[in-house]
């Protein structure tokens, strides 16, 4: 049975037994219960702290994890990342008090930074041969320049609303991290066949996520222009309708060149344009 660690609670829980769901695995959602067991794949679950998984699946306790990047760079550089999931995408950035002028990383020299990710900091600082004063704290770090605590901070910045709240503004980015799953070099061969099997559905679910399927009715003599426009998983189906002369186009477009799509369809005479979502993609 392949094991896999997923965070107790926190950012990525909710999203994490989401995809699990979405690639048909049902498991408990882990509010009473720390290990549970799928009951239809061979998947034992542990409910754990992000910050403890980078050492459990070094250890081999766990076969994978689904975790935040940013911390397999902070505490996991052996590690290796099978694949990114696309959700939690957060940076972590190095912020000051906003009413700081700042005209370099070199005004970090000697400072005191307070941040949760020490090595991320003294990495990145030493490649910019920058020395600086780092004080870890496990959280709340954006409190730190106002108490006196530090002069500037390293964290997790998403909408920078809380950089905000906290006078602070983001003045470098150091890293950018999403959701990933990792595995633990001690893996068996045979889990490593479960885990194969588990990243191919996987992966379904997110190519399903990012695409959509089109269905339109066009007149024939405008097929060829609009079958260049769609090109589809192969090429798009054509199906005639009742009415003479016109046809209906079935395909599957990509979110991120999705409204560029449409207008161009549009524009080239498409009509009655339907989007539906699409719940696995089997390529
Ligand atoms: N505001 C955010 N927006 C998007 N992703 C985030 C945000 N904050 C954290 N993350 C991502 O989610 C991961 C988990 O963050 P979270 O704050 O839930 O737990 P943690 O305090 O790092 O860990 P632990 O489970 O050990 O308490 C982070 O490592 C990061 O990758
Ligand atoms: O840019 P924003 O959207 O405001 O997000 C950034 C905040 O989110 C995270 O904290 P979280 O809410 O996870 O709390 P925590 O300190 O308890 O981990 C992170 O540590 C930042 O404080
Ligand atoms: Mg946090």
């Amino acid at each position: 049975m392949l094991t896999i660690a997923i965070q107790k609670s926190g950012r990525l829980h909710d999203d994490s037994i989401k995809i699990l769901k979405e690639a048909g695995i049902y498991i408990d959602n882990g509010k009473d219960q720390l290990k549970t067991t799928a009951s239809n794949f061979p998947l034992e679950v542990l409910y754990l702290r992000n910050g403890d998984i980078p050492q459990y699946l070094r250890d081999g306790v766990v076969d994978m994890a689904i975790i935040g990047e940013n911390l397999i760079i902070e505490k996991g550089e052996d590690l290796e990342v099978v694949q990114k999931l696309g959700f939690s995408k957060c940076r972590v950035s190095i912020a000051i008090p906003k009413e700081r002028e700042f005209q370099g990383l070199e005004e970090l020299q000697g400072k005191k930074i307070a941040t949760s990710y020490p090595n991320t900091v003294k990495n990145y600082l030493a490649e910019k041969g920058i020395t600086a004063d780092l004080h870890q704290i496990s959280g709340s770090v954006e409190i730190a320049p106002s108490i006196g605590l530090a002069d500037a901070i390293v964290d997790i910045v998403s909408s920078g609303s809380t950089l905000f709240k906290n006078n602070l503004k983001e003045v470098q980015q150091i890293l950018k991290s999403e959701a990933v799953i990792a595995v633990s070099p001690k893996i068996s061969t045979e889990n490593n066949q479960i885990l194969d099997k588990l990243l191919f559905r996987i992966q379904s679910v997110l190519k399903a996520r990012t695409s959509k399927y089109v269905l339109l009715n066009a007149p024939n003599d405008k097929l060829n222009k609009i079958i260049e426009i769609l090109p589809g998983m192969k090429s798009p189906t054509v199906l005639p309708l009742a009415k003479e002369g016109w046809s209906s186009l079935h395909s599957v477009i990509n979110e991120e060149t999705f409204w560029e799509v449409i207008d161009e369809l549009k524009a080239n005479g498409a009509e009655g344009i339907l989007i539906c979502p699409i719940e696995k993609m089997v390529l």
